[in-house]
């Protein structure tokens, strides 16, 4: 008897494939308005910092091939087809479902690699999967809001920081401070309620609590270059004021909005916060992001075996 197949809709930001690619994909991100020389040259030169291309797209085709493969080890009763569907480059969301529809696909299950819920950024992934699977009719796609609270992502953080201030010299262990991140994204989505904010500090106590970190904040970092508000603070400033208040002596920072290495990690974190840690003279520690390691993917499978069991 064949299984049956089922689509494994995996979406996920996107980067450059190459200098090339820059412009139009700046320009996606911004709605189709192009962003100016200016703007496109500062991109440039922080692709160019974390050695002239992200490592995002090698990362992210990895965690989908594995995921897959690792799915269609642990369990015999469906067979999973994994699709790759990008915020804002090719493959789009649209190209992914729209390949599924013609491979025969009827059931999928979709998730976002990235654990919280907002407007500007979950919902409109899956908004983008389930119209493009109306459109075309006869599938269709389960999507997890978000995942966060799943138990081996938070212990994923937590082992990870455990490490972390295990290997600090003792006169720094009691002189420490964690900062959890997200991206920032601008104000105006608190008007409508959204859940983003509550989830970082949620994810922020449960991490803390599980490692032992009694000094913990959140934070917010890659803010847009735009003139409206953004959440804050910023990971930066953050820095500057916690050193001003508490003369912590370390510094340890956790991502935990994104799951790879790309442009937001090696830039804004590597760089730019330790630039800030170099200049106050104190540590800067910043734990491994997932990527495609094998307990991330068992994390991600454990999250949709559970959605299609709901
Ligand atoms: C919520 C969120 C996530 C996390 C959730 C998720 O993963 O979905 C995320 C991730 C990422 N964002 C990325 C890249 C960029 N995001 C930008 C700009 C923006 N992001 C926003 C939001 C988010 N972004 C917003 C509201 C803007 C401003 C748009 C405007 O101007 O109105 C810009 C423009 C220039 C700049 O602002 O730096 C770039 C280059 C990369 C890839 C890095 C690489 O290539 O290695 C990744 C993983
Ligand atoms: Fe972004």
């Amino acid at each position: 008897m064949t299984k049956e197949k089922m689509g494994l809709l995996v979406m996920a930001y996107g980067t450059p494939y190459n200098a090339d690619d820059l412009e139009r994909y700046y320009t996606h991100i911004r709605h189709g308005r192009k962003p100016t020389p200016e703007m496109i040259e500062d991109l440039r030169n922080r692709y160019e910092a974390i050695g002239g291309i992200s490592p995002l797209a090698k990362i992210t085709l990895e965690q989908g091939e594995k995921l897959e493969a690792y799915l269609n080890k642990i369990q015999d009763e469906v067979e999973f087809k994994m699709y790759l569907g990008l915020k804002h480059i090719e493959p789009f969301i649209e190209d992914a479902v729209k390949q599924m529809h013609d491979d025969g696909i009827k059931e999928a299950v979709s998730i976002v690699l990235a654990p919280h819920f907002s407007t500007f950024s979950v919902k409109s992934y899956n908004g983008r999967a389930v119209e493009e699977a109306e459109k075309l009719g006869g599938l269709t796609i389960k999507t997890i809001e978000s995942w966060y609270q799943e138990p081996k992502f938070i212990s994923y953080w937590a082992d990870k920081l455990k490490q972390t201030f295990e290997q600090m010299p003792e006169e720094e262990k009691n002189h420490a401070v964690l900062v959890v991140s997200a991206h920032s994204l601008p104000e105006k989505i608190l008007q409508f309620g959204d859940p983003y904010p509550k989830q970082l500090q949620e994810t922020a106590d449960l991490i803390a609590a599980e490692a032992g970190v009694k000094n913990y904040v959140i934070g917010w970092q890659s803010a847009g270059n735009t003139p409206e508000p953004w959440l804050g603070p910023d990971v930066q400033d953050l820095t500057r004021d916690l050193y001003h208040n508490n003369h912590y002596k370390a510094f340890v920072y956790a991502p935990v909005g994104f799951v790879s290495d790309h442009l937001e990690v090696l830039y804004d974190n590597d760089y730019e916060c330790k630039a800030v840690t170099r200049e106050l003279g104190v540590s800067y520690y910043r734990p491994e992001m997932p990527n495609a390691k094998e307990e991330f993917i068992d994390t991600l499978s454990t999250v949709i075996l559970k959605k299609l069991a709901d």
